[in-house]
C-alpha cells in the first residue's frame, strides 16, 4: 500500500500494517492492514490476496465477542477512503502501556526457549519437563517489553511491569489479559481451534481508562492451532502459516532472503486464512 491515503497522514508502518493519523482528528487514527504475511521474522515478498480483509473482519469481530472490554474502535464520521475500508480500523488515540500483554496457555516458541533456559517464562516459575506444545497447567500472564520494530520482545516479569506502569495498571493489565484468553479460548475451543497464546495490547483514554487496542486475538497476534491434530499427536499445527513455514522449511536454508513463495501455496494459504475466519466467526 503507496503512504498515499487522501485526507489521512501517514505515519508508521509495521510489518504487515500501516498507521495513519486523520487529518483533522488528532484524537483518532486509522490501522490499515496490507496483504503481507511475515514468517521467520521476514515479511514475504508475495502477499496473501484477501489476508488483510479477513484478519481485519477476525479484529472485529472479537472486539464484537468481547462486548464486556473496552476497545478503541471508533465510530466517529470520518469517511475511510473505499480502497481501504475492508481492511481499515477507524480506532480512538490512546495513550499506550508499552507492554506486550502475552497470555499462554501451552508452552512454545519463545517462551518454550525460556522455560528451557530458565525453567519459568517472564519470571513464572513452570513445572518440570515439559515439552514443546505442552498444555500448562493454567493460562499464564507472561508480559514483554515492546522491542523496536523487528527485534524480538523481551519477556519481563510482573514487577518490571509495575515499575512501568504502576501496580493498578499493571494488575489490571494481568487480569484484563487472563479473563480475555479465558473467554477467546473457550469460543475456539467449541470450534476445534486451539487459541495457544495471543498478545494483547492496552492504553489509557482520555477519561484514564484501561482499553484493549491495536489487533486482537489474529494469527498475527495468536497461534491457533487445529485442535483435532493435536490430538492425534500433532502438535503446532498453525491455521495459517503452517503451509508457508512447511515450504519454506522444504525450500530454504533460512540465510539471505526468502525464496518467493509458488502459486499453490499462496492460494493454499489465502484459503487456509479464510477457512480459520470463517470457522471462528460461524
Ligand atoms: N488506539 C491506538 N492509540 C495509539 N496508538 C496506537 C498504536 C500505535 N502503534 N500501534 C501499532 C502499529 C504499528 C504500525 C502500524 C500499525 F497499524 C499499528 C498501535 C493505537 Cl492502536
Amino acid at each position: 500500500m503507496s503512504d498515499e491515503l487522501p485526507g489521512f497522514t501517514f505515519l508508521t508502518a509495521g510489518k504487515v500494517r500501516d498507521l495513519y493519523a486523520p487529518e483533522g482528528h488528532d484524537d483518532l487514527l486509522l490501522l490499515v492492514a496490507n496483504d503481507r504475511v511475515s514468517a521467520f521474522d521476514q515479511v514475504l515478498s508475495r502477499p496473501i490476496p484477501g489476508r488483510a480483509a479477513l484478519l481485519t473482519r477476525l479484529t472485529r469481530w472479537w472486539f464484537a465477542q468481547l462486548a464486556d472490554v473496552p476497545n478503541h474502535l471508533a465510530d466517529a464520521d470520518v469517511a475511510v477512503p473505499e480502497a481501504v475500508a475492508d481492511r481499515a480500523m477507524l480506532v480512538r488515540r490512546l495513550r499506550m502501556h508499552p507492554v506486550e500483554c502475552v497470555v499462554r496457555g501451552y508452552v512454545t516458541g519463545s517462551g518454550y526457549a525460556e522455560y528451557r533456559r530458565t525453567g519459568s517464562i517472564s519470571g513464572l516459575p513452570l513445572p518440570e519437563g515439559l515439552q514443546d506444545g505442552d498444555r500448562l497447567p493454567e493460562p499464564i500472564f507472561t508480559p514483554a517489553y515492546k522491542a523496536e520494530l523487528g527485534a524480538h520482545d523481551e519477556n519481563i516479569p510482573f514487577e518490571t511491569v509495575v515499575d512501568l506502569v504502576g501496580a493498578e495498571t499493571a494488575e489490571a493489565l494481568r487480569s484484563t489479559s487472563l479473563r480475555i484468553f479465558a473467554e477467546a479460548s473457550a469460543i475456539a475451543d467449541a470450534k476445534g481451534v486451539i487459541l495457544a497464546d495471543t498478545k494483547f495490547e492496552f492504553g489509557d483514554d482520555a477519561e484514564g481508562g484501561l482499553v484493549l487496542a491495536d489487533e486482537v486475538l489474529t494469527p498475527d497476534s495468536s497461534r491457533f492451532w487445529d485442535a483435532a491434530a493435536y490430538a492425534s499427536g500433532r502438535r503446532g499445527v498453525g491455521f495459517d502459516k503452517q503451509i508457508v513455514r512447511d515450504w519454506l522449511a522444504a525450500h530454504w536454508d533460512g540465510e539471505g532472503a526468502a525464496p518467493d513463495l509458488p502459486d499453490e501455496v499462496v492460494q493454499r494459504t489465502a484459503d487456509r486464512y479464510r477457512e480459520l475466519v470463517e470457522l471462528l466467526t460461524a
